[in-house]
């Protein structure tokens, strides 16, 4: 990471860290006051959307219901697949924890960045002390997109939404297999919002 000016911020984003074991460690040894922002979404969706990105770059893969179970009679879930461990939140935030105040974390509604972009933007323009510059102006709701996108991207005064990696439509997932994954994900993330004192009502 490049040294760092007085008024300026360097921001990295890179969403494997968060479940990388070694990451907090290596980050806290390069500056221990680096502030962390995670965007969680429901583990469900999450494991579903992580399904369809693998499924648009390698079309031969088995189906999501094959992946999930270990055993698809008892119902065991492979917890190995990675689409189903990074939703494992508590687990992983336990991790940085070791080596982070949890005041130094900063954890992102991804179902509120889609219903509620300016809000969620306060709350990181809080965290990282700047003036809340992006307000509800910045956005509208692009009907083809099904997403809000930026009236005006940056240097530009064109609207930018984001490309086409990004809001995919999902396969058809049996009401049996997401009903089962959402029990086992019911317990962490219960651990998660005790944890992050916010409740991300993913289990309602
Ligand atoms: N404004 C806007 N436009 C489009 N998409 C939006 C937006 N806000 C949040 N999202 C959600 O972002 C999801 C893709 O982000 P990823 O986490 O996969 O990105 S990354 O690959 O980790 O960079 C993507 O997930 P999928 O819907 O599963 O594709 C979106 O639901």
């Amino acid at each position: 990471m490049p040294k760092t000016l007085e008024g300026q911020i360097t921001m990295e984003k890179t969403p494997s860290y968060f479940v990388t074991r070694e990451a907090p460690a290596r980050i806290s040894a390069m500056s221990r006051d680096t502030k962390l922002i995670v965007v969680v979404r429901d583990p469900v969706t999450r494991a579903i959307s992580d399904y369809t990105q693998t499924l648009s770059k390698k079309p031969d893969i088995p189906s999501f219901e094959s992946l999930t179970f270990k055993n698809r009679t008892t119902g065991l879930i492979d917890t190995s697949w990675s689409a189903i461990q990074i939703g494992i939140y508590a687990k992983h935030l336990d991790n940085w924890l070791q080596y982070f105040p949890s005041e130094q974390i900063l954890f992102v509604s991804g179902e509120r960045l889609i219903s509620d972009p300016a809000g969620e933007l306060g709350r990181v323009q809080d965290f990282l002390g700047l003036k809340r510059i992006i307000t509800d102006k910045h956005f509208y709701f692009n009907q083809t997109k099904g997403f809000p996108c930026l009236k005006k991207a940056e240097g530009s005064s064109k609207p930018h939404c984001l490309g086409k990696t990004k809001g995919r439509t999902h396969p058809n997932i049996h009401p049996e297999v997401v009903q089962r994954l959402r029990d086992f994900y019911r317990p962490f993330n219960m651990k998660f919002y005790q944890m992050t004192g916010r409740f991300f009502g993913w289990d309602d």
